[in-house]
C-alpha cells in the first residue's frame, strides 16, 4: 500500500446468513486501487460486484479481512465523504428539479447557499447538463437522469466514485456517448473510479484496470492491466489491442464461470 492507495482490501471474505444457509458473496477478495485508476468489476450475475462496491461505501460489512478507503475505514471514509456513489437507477427524486436533486446532499451536509449555486451549476456542465436546471427528472430521457446522477454523486468533490451499472439500462447508442463523456470527466477531474459492469466492450473501453470476478464464492480470478492509451477514441474498440483486451477478459469470464459468458 502506498500513499496513492485508495483502496485497499486485504482477504475480504463477506458471507451472508440466508434461510437457505450461509452465501458467500466474497471470498479472500485481495486488491489495491491507486489514485486516478478506472478499475472496472465484471462477472456473472451472483459474484459480488455490488457487495464489494457496498463494503467500500461502508454500506455492507465484511465477515473478514480488512478494507481501507483512503487509509481509513469504510465508515470513517463515508463520514469524511470520500465518495460519491452512482446507483443503477439514477434514483432522483421526481418532486425535486435537477438543480435541486444535486443541491440535496450539499443541503444535507451544509455548504453555503452561495456555494451550492456555484457547485450544480459547474457540475451540470461537467455532464453537459447546463440549462437543465429546473427542468423535472421525467422532463429528461433515461441517459439525462443518470447524468443528473453522476453530477449529483461529483457535487461535493469527493476524488472517488463508486459506480454500480450506471448504464447498464440505456440503449447501445445512449451508453457509447455516455462512456465518452465518462472517459472525458475522468481525465479532466482526475477521480478514481471503482466501475461495476456486465458489458465486455464498456470495461475494456473505460478502465485502466478490468478485475474479473467469478461466483459461488465470489473472488477475483483476474486482474487486467490495460495496455490502451488513456485518451480512448470511440472506435479504438476496432483496434487489435482493443480486441486482445476485450479477448482476455472474456477467456477470464470463462476459465471462472465455466461456460460462455
Ligand atoms: N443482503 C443480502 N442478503 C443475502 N444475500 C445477499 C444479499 N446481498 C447480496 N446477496 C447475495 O450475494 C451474492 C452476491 O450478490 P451481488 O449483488 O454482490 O452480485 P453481483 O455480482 O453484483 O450481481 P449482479 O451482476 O446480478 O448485480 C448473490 O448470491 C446474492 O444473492
Amino acid at each position: 500500500m502506498t500513499n496513492k492507495t485508495v483502496i485497499s482490501a486485504t482477504d475480504l471474505s463477506l458471507t451472508f446468513q440466508t434461510n437457505d444457509g450461509p452465501v458467500h458473496a466474497l471470498k479472500d477478495v485481495n486488491l489495491n486501487v491507486e489514485k486516478g485508476d478506472f478499475v472496472s468489476f465484471i462477472g456473472p450475475s451472483g459474484c459480488g460486484k455490488t457487495t464489494f462496491l457496498r463494503v467500500m461505501a461502508d454500506l455492507e460489512h465484511p465477515t473478514a479481512g480488512q478494507i481501507t478507503v483512503n487509509g481509513v475505514s469504510p465508515e470513517d471514509a463515508r463520514k469524511a465523504r470520500a465518495y460519491g456513489y452512482v446507483f443503477q437507477a439514477a434514483g432522483l427524486y421526481p418532486w425535486r428539479t435537477i438543480g435541486g436533486n444535486i443541491r440535496l446532499p450539499l443541503e444535507i451536509m451544509g455548504y453555503a447557499k452561495s456555494d451550492q449555486v456555484a457547485r450544480v451549476k459547474a457540475v451540470l456542465e461537467l455532464v453537459e447538463l447546463s440549462g437543465f436546471e429546473q427542468k423535472f427528472p421525467w422532463q429528461l430521457s433515461g441517459g439525462m437522469q443518470q447524468r443528473a446522477s453522476i453530477a449529483r454523486a461529483l457535487a461535493f468533490d469527493a476524488d472517488l466514485l463508486l459506480m454500480d451499472e450506471p448504464f447498464g439500462a440505456l440503449d447501445e447508442i445512449v451508453r457509447d456517448h455516455l462512456n465518452e463523456q465518462l472517459l472525458h470527466l475522468w481525465k479532466r477531474t482526475s477521480k478514481t473510479i471503482c466501475f461495476v459492469t456486465h458489458s465486455i466492450p464498456e470495461a475494456v473501453y473505460l478502465s485502466t484496470r478490468i478485475v474479473v470476478m467469478s461466483p459461488r464464492p465470489g473472488r477475483i480470478t483476474d486482474v487486467i492491466e490495460s495496455p490502451l492509451p488513456r485518451d480512448r477514441p470511440l472506435d479504438i474498440r476496432d483496434t487489435p489491442e482493443f480486441l486482445e483486451v476485450a479477448h482476455r477478459v472474456r477467456e477470464g469470464l470463462r476459465a471462472g464461470h465455466g461456460d460462455a459468458v
